[in-house]
């Protein structure tokens, strides 16, 4: 990071790591993301609605990398885009397949999981993995299993080419940032930040992958990552 920066550019994902057991944000990091003195980027899963929002109600700029690095959307003084990746089409297909198949993406007939989705498709992970895995690769695809949703998506889509083009828009290098997550679709971001930790609540792949595995799980594990970076 350059010698001026007060602390790293973070990249942090949601589920997992801002929240806590019960899936809820943990109402301590709202103060931690709005105070920390250089620029964030959430990066998460979900499609862009839920981490703009946050952004929004914590009191940050927009800087999101949504569906796995489907979409980046940055909302600022420095760069006002919605970059989309990669096509749902193939992903629409692996759901057609499936469904014929008698299973269900299992999210009742509402599904807002997918409702704003571009790029890629969530399956609920109360609905069987083995078929859906096979009925991706039989489309070319993959399948992220976050802890939260199986996610199904463009090999050439993750977190970390996300960063890649969340860097560029702020002028930085991927490797400035500090990455902080939970699960194997953070491996990537881990990869290409400069530094990454894992909470303790982490899945082995993104434990493996991190540099740093902390002591406390979900937001507690994310507050201890920003002490061990912060400014002292
Ligand atoms: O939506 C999910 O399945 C996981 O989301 P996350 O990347 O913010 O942990
Ligand atoms: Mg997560």
């Amino acid at each position: 990071m350059p010698e001026s920066d007060p602390a790293p550019p973070l990249a942090v994902d949601i589920d997992g790591t801002l929240t806590n057991r019960n899936r809820a944000v943990d109402p301590r990091v709202f103060d931690a993301l709005r105070e920390w003195p250089a620029p964030v980027v959430v990066a998460t899963g979900k499609a862009a609605p839920y981490p703009v929002a946050l952004c929004e109600f914590v009191g940050i700029p927009v800087r999101v990398i949504a569906e796995n690095g489907g979409v980046v959307c940055f909302d600022t003084e420095e760069c006002e885009e919605f970059v989309v990746v990669g096509d749902r089409a193939g992903a629409e297909r692996v759901a057609e397949r499936y469904r014929e198949a008698g299973h269900d993406l299992g999210w009742g007939d509402l599904d807002l999981t997918n409702r704003w989705r571009e790029t890629e498709l969530a399956v609920s992970r109360e609905s069987p993995l083995e078929p859906l895995r096979e009925l991706a690769a039989d489309e070319g695809l993959r399948v992220f299993d976050t802890g939260y949703a199986y996610h199904v998506t463009s090999p050439d889509v993750d977190k970390g080419e996300g960063l890649k083009t969340a860097a560029d828009r702020l002028g930085r290098a991927p490797g400035d940032f500090v990455a902080i997550g939970d699960s194997e679709n953070d491996a990537a971001t881990f990869r290409v930040a400069g530094e990454s930790y894992a909470v303790a609540n982490a899945d082995e792949t993104a434990k493996r992958e991190a540099d740093y595995v902390m002591e406390s799980g979900y937001a507690e594990g994310f507050l201890e990552a920003l002490e061990a970076v912060g400014p002292k």
